[in-house]
């Protein structure tokens, strides 16, 4: 049996820049992207007959062919017949639906743990390859730590590791974003200012605002890449969900450096100083909600991707 850990993703930057031209059913993206260290478990067992079983802990999670995880193992198996079927148990410590790539992570970490069970030596690119072919935040997942993440969100070039950034997420138990649902709204309500060329797109990208966090981010000035933060989804999903803004407004208040939604939504990530920092926001915010279902896990940024923690 090979376990491993499939680490979550927030977004410190993500910038809608118009359609991703080779394939409009997409977006073209400026993302800032960082691992962090909640993470789910999975076990991987082999198994005699070319099946996939898969069993999770949690009973929102499906079980079958919908599963990302379960897309990824039979994505292997179709690409490498005739090695045998496989056991898939997911440890859920990731919230679903939350805009924080839990379904990747674990497919990612499916990938990642055949190629090693099955002894087939892909290279990094390689499974970041098959990765894109299941979703667009797989590539990102399978490598982790901090990465700068064009087009579709799967054209990656690593950046400089965010160690031990202490941050707090906040999500209510009843609301979750569906990101067709959020990349189809956006495209309702801003299609029509969207960059339509390549030169179009890139006078886009320049004036995001990226370039301010990167720079933040190469000098590890935490403070100015706090207030560098930016989500163009929560221009969508915060007047849908008031709820979530008024989290976000709460972690800022309660002395957080910054508060932030992450990818599609609707956790809400913010930044503190020191792990005391963030005990005495999280008892103030849940406070705050009392009785509307809100969850606060306290994580930490984290310099990998997926890893393989034990093998008996
Ligand atoms: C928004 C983000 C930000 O990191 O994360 P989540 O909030 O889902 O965690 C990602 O772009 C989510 O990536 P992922 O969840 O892998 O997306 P996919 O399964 O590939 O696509 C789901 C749907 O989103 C749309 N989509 C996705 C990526 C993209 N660059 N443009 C899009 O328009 C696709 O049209 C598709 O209908
Ligand atoms: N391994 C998985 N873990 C969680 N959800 C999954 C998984 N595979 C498929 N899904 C489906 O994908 C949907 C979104 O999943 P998730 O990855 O948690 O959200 P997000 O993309 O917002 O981070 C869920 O509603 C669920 O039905």
């Amino acid at each position: 049996m090979y376990r491993l850990i499939a680490p979550a993703k927030i977004n410190l930057f993500l910038q809608i820049v118009g359609d991703y031209l080779p394939d409009p059913r997409y977006h073209e993206l400026v993302m800032v992207m960082q691992a962090i260290t909640l993470a789910d478990g999975i076990s991987l067992s082999p198994l005699s007959q070319e099946v996939i079983v898969l069993t999770c802990d949690h009973p929102q999670v499906p079980t079958n062919s919908h599963n990302l995880a379960y897309k990824a193992a039979a994505l292997m198996q179709s690409q490498f017949p005739g090695q045998g079927g496989i056991e898939i148990h997911i440890d859920k410590r990731i919230p679903i639906g939350a805009g924080l790539a839990g379904g990747s992570a674990d497919a990612a970490a499916v990938l990642v743990g055949l190629d090693i069970l099955w002894d087939l030596g892909l290279t990094q690119g390689e499974l970041q390859g098959l990765g894109g072919q299941l979703g667009a935040d797989v590539p990102f997942c399978i490598g982790g730590g901090t990465a700068l993440a064009l087009g579709r969100g799967d054209d990656l070039t690593p950046l400089p590791d965010l160690d031990h950034v202490v941050l707090l997420l906040g999500k209510f138990t009843n609301i979750s974003v569906s990101t067709p649902w959020a990349y189809q709204t956006y495209r309702q309500t801003y299609g029509a200012s969207y960059a339509q060329t390549p030169v179009q797109q890139e006078k886009k990208r320049q004036q995001g605002g990226s370039r301010e966090l990167l720079q933040a981010l190469s000098q590890k000035d935490i403070p100015t890449l706090a207030q560098a933060l930016h989500n163009d989804f929560e221009a969508i999903v915060l007047p849908e969900y008031p709820l979530v803004a008024q989290l976000r407004q709460a972690f800022v208040d309660a002395g957080a450096m910054a508060a932030m939604m992450s990818g599609s939504g609707p956790t809400v990530f913010a930044i503190a100083e020191s792990q005391g920092q963030a005990e005495t926001i999280k008892t103030q915010v849940q406070g705050q909600f009392a009785d509307q279902g809100l969850d606060i896990w306290l994580a930490q940024t984290c310099p990998h991707g997926v890893r393989l923690v034990a093998q008996a």
